[in-house]
């Protein structure tokens, strides 16, 4: 489960996120969606422990990540959008390297890293050193590595930049399968197409505020448009950029509008 509570994050004078108060079950698919700079990355980093909030707090499976880090960190996962990789070790030594860091027993590393490779059609790769290897496969790697100490908690912020369709529709079906399964899974993405087919919910952010949540039938019938979810996505965003013209960012806040 991830619970985000009243959360603020604030870059000098800019509020990149305003207030977020969410909560996502365990086993949801959660996606998040919103236009450039609206604070999805900032979000995504405060729920991964990478940056302080200014105020609020973020919690994984129950453990606050800023005053129980190990706690929390031992149940999550999180793929950047550009993942950090050791790039002199090859796939497989990087994989048993992040399995130690979890605690994982060599010969459970083994099991679960084979089955990943081979799901993840990794095999010519992972004796390779990571720094000559694609985009795409990197992206594999990581998520690999991500996935390996089956956390309850993925976090992973544009999935799905550099895969080619068919790696696309594996990391889809997997993340799909270990949802169903009962991990949550909490995703950042401009790709409509990937909120619109795999979200349980799905959350939209603008200028830092969650300005609506909900089914995508929900989110459907609050902006009062009809067809896909690009119609739907840009008919909440631009009544909102409405709202805050006329009313102005502070009078939305004290009006209590729902972060
Ligand atoms: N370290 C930082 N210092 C100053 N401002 C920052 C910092 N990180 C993010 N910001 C600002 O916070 C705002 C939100 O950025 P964020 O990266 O969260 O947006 P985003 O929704 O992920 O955008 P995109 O879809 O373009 O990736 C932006 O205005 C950004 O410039």
């Amino acid at each position: 489960m991830i619970e985000l509570i009243h959360l603020i994050k604030k870059f000098g004078d800019l509020t990149a996120v305003n207030d977020i108060s969410l909560t996502v079950p365990r086993g949801e698919f959660f996606a998040v969606l919103g236009p450039n700079a609206a604070g999805k990355t900032t979000t995504i980093k405060i729920l991964s422990g990478l940056i302080k909030p200014t105020s609020g707090c973020a919690r994984v499976g129950g453990f606050d990540v800023q005053t129980h880090p190990l706690e929390a960190r031992r149940k999550l996962a999180y793929v950047p959008d550009f993942p950090f990789l050791y790039d002199k070790l090859t796939a497989w030594e990087f994989f048993r390297f992040t399995g130690q860091l979890f605690q994982m027993h060599d010969e459970r590393i083994e099991i679960v890293g084979r089955e990943l490779i081979t799901r993840f059609n990794l095999e010519p790769f992972v004796n390779k050193p990571i720094e000559g290897l694609s985009h795409g496969t990197r992206q594999r790697v990581a998520i690999v590595s991500a996935l390996l100490h089956d956390p309850e908690v993925f976090v992973i912020d544009e999935p799905m930049v550099g895969l080619d369709p068919h790696h696309a529709r594996v990391v889809k079906d997997v993340l799909k399968e270990r949802s169903l399964a009962g991990m949550t899974v909490f995703l950042s993405t401009h790709q409509l197409s990937v909120a619109e087919e795999m979200a349980d919910r799905i959350g939209i952010i603008h200028q830092g505020r969650l300005i609506a949540v909900g089914t995508r039938e929900e989110l459907r019938r609050q902006s009062g448009a009809s067809g896909a979810l690009e119609q739907t996505f840009l008919a909440l965003t631009a009544q909102e950029a409405n709202l805050v013209e006329e009313k102005g960012p502070d009078k939305l806040s004290a009006l209590g509008r729902k972060a």
